[in-house]
């Protein structure tokens, strides 16, 4: 099990800066989803890693061993690390048996008893080892694929979005089932997603990568609930965004007087409210009215749509279980659940501010 460490990494391509002096520690045993955009690098950042490509500069250190730095070059089969790719790369003309073992050294590709454990750790009955890859779903060539990144005992795997080629279903059972197959072989993992429910379900740690950087590393529940800018707060999730004025733990804005999160000097902020803060009641039992414009329905919650009754033209979107609901037309109360977080306009957050200007 092994930590895997980055610092100062920058990557590219031609003359395309992808990675800009990136620095990552993805801890023993310890699973990190790197969450990002479309080509923004993440791809790169595993590539880097697995060492299937050279950084322009930097440092990678695997299990406490530099494999990439200043004149030190480990090619990527001995660094001990798996990959696994979006589309899985089984090869079409090997049994499932003959793909796990494949990566093995030839006297213990024989080995019946390896590729049964390894088929039990990711869920699969023993049944499909002697089966074709196009005899299996999309989700157990996924399961395949992790098995045999797995055979040769690899300190640290990569994940280059595994799931991203499976329906919804699927999906959820092959991560769940991939999640429990790294956590009992105790294998550190990297995981690059674009899907931010994904990243956050799925790994101890959430690195969000932006623009060639990572704009903040930490727990789900942390990234998520205190996120470093609009920007970040709007990539994990959907944030209703409002002007407001602070003032010592408040801030003002079209919803109230609201407490924030965090220290707060006094100045004009952007004010965040996660959708699922806002709660609706009867009309005039919440903090203040707003008429229902439209409810979207996903079966186990629903958005709903709202215009703030008596302030400036304010549209929020709340997101509420999705047992009773209101009504388009629908005059309802509106609370707010919990701080809000409240950033300078355009810039830091707030109390990051705050600490700048005290320290
Ligand atoms: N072999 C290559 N040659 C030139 N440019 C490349 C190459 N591979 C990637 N790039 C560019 O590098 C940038 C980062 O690509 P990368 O594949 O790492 O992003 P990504 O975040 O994995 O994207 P996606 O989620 O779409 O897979 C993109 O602008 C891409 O066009």
């Amino acid at each position: 099990m092994s930590e895997v460490r980055l610092s100062g990494v920058t990557a590219g391509h031609g003359t395309e800066t992808v990675l800009d002096d990136v620095a990552l520690t993805v801890h023993e045993g310890r699973t990190t989803a790197v969450l990002g955009a479309s080509g923004s690098g993440k791809t790169t950042l595993l590539r880097v890693i697995a060492g299937f490509m050279r950084p322009w500069s930097g440092t990678v250190a695997v299990g406490g061993r530099t494999v990439t730095g200043p004149g030190v070059w480990v090619p990527p089969e001995r660094r001990g690390v798996g990959y696994v790719r979006q589309d899985g790369g089984l090869f079409p003309h090997l049994s499932v048996a003959g793909n796990i073992t494949f990566g093995l050294p030839r006297p213990r590709r024989r080995h019946r008893e390896r590729v049964l454990e390894l088929l039990d750790v990711v869920g699969l009955p023993a049944a499909v080892a002697d089966r074709f890859p196009h005899q299996l779903s999309g989700g157990q060539q996924q399961r395949v694929a992790l098995a045999r990144a797995l055979a040769p005992r690899p300190g640290l795997v990569l994940l280059d979005e595994p799931f991203s080629s499976l329906d919804t279903g699927l999906r959820a059972s092959t991560r769940e089932a991939i999640g429990r197959a790294l956590r009992a072989t105790g294998a550190t993992a990297l995981l690059v997603t674009h899907d931010q429910d994904e990243a956050l379900s799925f790994a101890d740690e959430v690195a969000i990568l932006a623009r060639g950087r990572f704009r903040q590393v930490g727990s789900p529940d942390a990234v998520y609930r205190d996120p470093v800018d609009v920007a970040v707060a709007e990539f994990l999730g959907e944030a209703v965004v409002l002007a407001g004025t602070a003032d010592g733990d408040r801030v003002t804005c079209s919803l109230g007087v609201l407490p924030v999160q965090g220290a707060v000097p006094g100045g004009e902020v952007d004010v965040m409210v996660r959708p699922e803060q806002l709660s609706l009641g009867p009309a005039g039992s919440g903090r203040l009215d707003a008429l229902v414009r439209g409810v979207t329905y996903f079966g186990h919650d629903a958005v709903v749509e709202l215009d703030l009754v008596d302030a400036a033209a304010h549209t929020l979107r709340a997101r509420v279980l999705g047992v009773t609901l209101p009504a388009p037309g629908d005059r309802v109360g509106v609370s707010v659940t919990g701080p809000v977080r409240a950033f300078a306009r355009g810039g830091h957050p707030v109390s990051e501010r705050v600490a700048a200007a005290a320290s």
